[in-house]
């Protein structure tokens, strides 16, 4: 292969991937091919075999960045060196169709602007508070279930439980309960699923507009797409019935003023959808299995008792931004379950030649021409830096928890945990996402036991045999490895089948 080590001190040009007597496109071919089978594989031999940056050619065209000091020197770098607007617009128009006289215009940056200030700690209580009833409605149809079925128990698929029910929580958090009966009934979950589908496709940026109709999956998902706006638009001009506050409000009220129609709102509206429900349900369907099969369900447990009760009663605690602020165990459950369930491609544009470089001093270094993509590979940071201690592969719940680590610590692991990316493109609804996950899991757990009784396949997913390394031998649904850095991992029609019954306090 063509892989060099870089000598300390030196100027480089990244190792290009692949066997040196394969053309160049020919290698990039194979490298995108293992990617989509088996993304961690791949990602480990890179970083074993090239070290902390490797080119992949084209279609890819991509520098890798596959360690996390240099991922960090990325984020800090500003915008006029690595920038993101290219890629933010690219997707904003291919993936979500936003037309590209809007995507260049400064109204579009004042939405995006209200979307970043809408989503701070200061602006979630009503959003968390929609969030909280919903859950807890639906723990309550579960009760009902239960009380009235003969062996005082009930079996679910739990991921779909889950996904399902963030998802209901989630539209009425940031959109009112009245968009959310309206995407109800107009079947927007499914809707959702099959434009989430072929989103891969998309934002890889590969496909021409033009050539959407003749891939299936692409016409299927613009099907669901059309759908999402449809209810969107027609929401947006009857005036955003059920809203009276919120980011979303703010953004289309700016778009509307800006002259935008309402399906050019919705397409912008769309963004905020699509990453408000391509992550969070599966990664809690993910936190609630590995809770309730690790030993530290009790931990959780006492936090979440030591809550504040409606009327005395432990199995329906007051859930808010603030309480929730306030449980480390249960924080550091969620982190891990980012840490240990996402990979993501934080992606740049370099303006002007950039140098790469482990040295303080900037001596040295990858040298990276401009116009070249840079990609961090967070994944790869999340399975081999030594600050995760020992078996990084394995979800360990406390790992993140001050009582555990000390506080140094573990503000340093929340620092360099990169399951929300970084920099300029950071995730703006970590804060919401990290808030509606606490509740669910705290919703959930104060009223239900679940015991995971066996795995569901997807017949399209591979079912691998977890490493011999990793600790958690507990159930969970198999990952879908067709979508490479695109956040959370989630498991197609995988899931794990649990028997739920009401809570038994001891
Ligand atoms: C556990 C749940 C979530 C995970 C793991 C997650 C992860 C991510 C990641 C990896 C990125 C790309 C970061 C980068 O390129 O550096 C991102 C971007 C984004 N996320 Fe999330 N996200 C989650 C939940 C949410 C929620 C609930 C929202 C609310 C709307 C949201 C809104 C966004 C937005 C708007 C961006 C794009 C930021 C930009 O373009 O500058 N995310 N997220």
């Amino acid at each position: 292969t063509s892989s060099r080590r870089r000598q300390p001190g030196t100027l480089s040009l990244p190792p290009i991937y692949g066997a040196w007597y394969l053309p160049s496109p020919i290698r990039g071919v194979i490298a995108l091919a293992k990617l989509c089978m088996d993304e961690d594989s791949f990602l480990l031999a890179l970083r074993r075999d090239y070290g902390q940056v490797v080119h992949i050619p084209w279609p890819l065209n991509q520098v890798l960045v596959l360690d996390g000091r240099l991922i960090r020197k990325v984020y800090r770098a500003p915008s006029s060196a690595l920038s993101f607007a290219p890629i933010q617009h690219g997707i904003q128009t291919l993936a979500f169709g936003t037309p590209r006289r809007i995507t260049q215009s400064a109204g579009l940056a004042r939405m995006y602007d209200a979307h970043a200030k809408g989503l701070t700690n200061l602006r979630l209580d009503a959003p968390i508070e929609r969030f909280t009833h919903v859950v807890q409605a639906k723990v309550a149809q579960l009760e009902e279930q239960i009380e009235s079925s003969p062996a005082q128990a009930v079996e679910i698929p739990i991921v779909k439980w889950v996904v399902d029910t963030v998802f209901e929580a989630a539209t009425s958090g940031l959109y009112g309960e009245e968009f959310c009966e309206r995407a109800l009934e107009a079947g927007l979950r499914g809707e959702f699923g099959r434009f989430d589908r072929c989103f891969p496709l998309l934002a890889a940026e590969m496909m021409p507009v033009a050539l959407y109709a003749f891939v299936p999956r692409v016409a299927d998902g613009m099907k669901g797409r059309e759908a999402m706006l449809s209810v969107l638009a027609r929401w947006v001009e009857d005036g955003l019935p059920g809203l009276d506050e919120g980011v979303i409000r703010d953004m289309a009220h700016i778009g509307s003023a800006e002259g935008y129609t309402s399906k050019e709102v919705a397409t912008i509206l769309s963004g905020n959808f699509w990453a408000l429900h391509a992550n969070a349900s599966y990664i809690a369907s993910a936190l609630l299995l590995y809770t309730v099969q690790s030993e530290i369900l009790d931990q959780v447990r006492e936090e979440i008792d030591g809550l504040p009760q409606q009327s005395g009663d432990t199995a329906n605690p007051v859930v808010t931004l603030k309480a929730l602020a306030s449980m480390p165990v249960v924080t550091s459950c969620v982190q891990e379950t980012v840490r240990t369930n996402t990979s993501s491609f934080s992606m740049r544009v370099a303006e002007e030649d950039f140098v790469l470089s482990e040295s303080a001093s900037g001596e040295g270094g990858v040298l990276i021409h401009a116009g070249m993509r840079v990609v961090c590979a967070t994944r790869v940071a999340h399975l081999t830096d030594g600050l995760w201690g020992d078996y990084p592969e394995s979800w360990i719940g406390d790992r993140f928890a001050a009582k555990q680590q000390g506080d140094a610590l573990s503000a340093k692991m929340a620092r360099k945990m990169h399951g929300f990316g970084g920099g300029i493109s950071t995730c703006e609804g970590r804060h919401l996402a990290m808030a509606e996950l606490k509740s669910i899991l705290t919703v959930v757990l104060a009223a239900l036991d679940i015991t995971p009784l066996r795995h569901v396949a997807d017949p399209r997913i591979a079912v691998k045999s977890s490493d011999a390394s990793n600790l958690w031998k507990g159930l969970q649904p198999s990952r879908d490895f067709t979508r490479p850095g695109l956040g959370a991992f989630q498991f197609g029609a995988s899931d794990v089948m649990a028997r739920v019954t009401k809570r038994e306090v001891s």
